[in-house]
């Protein structure tokens, strides 16, 4: 059984990050301070702010359940109404490693998922399958640091950092950094909002390119099959949970500086006041926008051909005292190791029977581009 995760004094994770949470959003940004209690399992964290005993809660959740969450609850949260303001940071040379898989391998096992996605004896619709970057930087870098390079970079102003010690010994000093787009659930009040991706093509720099290339997206019917089991699964989670549930019938283009993806937002009213965020996060995730369809098939072939994501496709977020918050989808993002020196970024794509394996390659090339680019490495 997991146990909630006393933090003992003079922890390294105090040592080594001021804040174990930042999130900055185009709306606001929230930082936890200070460490009252650390969890490990998201139901024992989420009755604990229940039931009155922690007021607050911050942190990531793990692609896979029963595997470890990273969740704090901190003296204080602390909230403004813009997104984070740095000065630039000064960051080291960061390289490329190593590919993780190669990027052969990533073509040879989205081939073999569209094996069973064009097959008659799986019931398979949609999986989405992710590679890795390994990075080295030439001195240590703080995930502050990389916090600030990220959301400088990012037009909203969107970046994380979430310290993942609450997880248990081997995340102990990691910490997982990213710039997301993706809003998995907000609550404020009664009000319930969402905006799932899925869709995505790559932007141009010139004007006329990109914007034929957006327009060609939003037409596209792979793609559109692609978001549309995303919106069906955030549906049947969220209708037994909400009123007046309004989801337009087709996604709008939204932007990144890297990719133009399909959105559609998402709104109702929470039937039970007594739901909180956290409760609503972990109702939705994982959507087939970093899983797939049906739920149990994807994950399990995800976890055969890829292993342990860890955090990355999980979720990351807070939830406050009135149950109000705010949980992204963990996608653009790294772990950076205790060392400080070695960084894991990810990128998946959703892959369906009308996918074809390079194109696949290539986006999962673009969407590492959102960290790349912010922390300067060229590849
Ligand atoms: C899985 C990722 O992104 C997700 C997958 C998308 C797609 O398949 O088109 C688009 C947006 C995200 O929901 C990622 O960035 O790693």
């Amino acid at each position: 059984m997991r146990v909630p995760v006393v933090a003992p004094a003079g922890d390294r994770a105090e040592r080594s990050v001021a804040r174990p949470f930042v999130l900055s959003r185009p709306h606001g940004t929230v930082a936890a301070e200070g460490i009252d209690q650390r969890f490990d399992s998201a139901s024992a964290a989420a009755d604990a702010l229940r039931s009155g005993r922690v007021t607050a809660l911050t942190g990531a959740l793990p692609f896979a359940p029963g595997h470890p969450a990273a969740l704090t609850a901190p003296h204080a949260l602390r909230h403004s109404p813009a997104p984070l303001e740095t000065p630039r940071p000064s960051l080291p040379p960061i390289r490329i490693s190593t590919a993780l898989p190669s990027e052969a391998e990533h073509v040879d096992r989205v081939a073999t998922a569209l094996r069973l996605l064009r097959s008659d004896d799986s019931d398979l619709l949609k999986v989405v399958l992710a590679r890795a970057l390994v990075l080295d930087a030439e001195r240590p870098v703080g995930a502050d640091d990389l916090l600030a390079a990220l959301t400088r970079n990012d037009p909203l102003g969107n970046g994380f950092a979430v310290d993942l010690t609450p997880a248990g010994d081997v995340w102990a000093g990691r910490h997982l950094v990213g710039s997301s787009p993706e809003v998995l659930v907000r609550r404020q009040g009664d009000r319930v909002t969402a905006h799932p991706l899925a869709g995505s093509a790559p932007r141009h720099p010139d004007p006329e390119v990109d914007r034929a290339t957006g327009e060609r997206l939003a037409a596209s019917a792979k793609n559109l099959a692609e978001h549309a089991h995303v919106v069906d699964a955030l549906r049947a989670a969220l209708e037994p949970l909400c009123t007046d549930l309004e989801i337009p019938d087709r996604p709008s283009l939204t932007s990144t500086r890297q990719l133009w993806h399909l959105g559609t937002p998402v709104a109702g009213r929470l039937r039970d006041p007594g739901t909180t965020a956290l409760d609503l996060a972990l109702a939705v995730h994982p959507t087939p926008a970093i899983c797939g369809t049906p739920t149990a098939a994807a994950r399990d072939l995800i976890l055969d051909l890829e292993g342990d994501r860890g955090f990355y496709a999980g979720a990351l977020g807070w939830c406050d005292a009135d149950g109000d918050g705010e949980w992204m989808v963990t996608i653009r993002c790294a772990v950076l190791e205790p060392d400080g020196v070695t960084l894991t970024a990810y990128a998946g794509g959703g892959i369906v029977a009308a996918s074809d394996p390079a194109d696949e390659l290539a986006e999962t090339t673009v969407k590492f581009g959102t960290v790349l680019e912010a922390l300067g490495v060229h590849s």
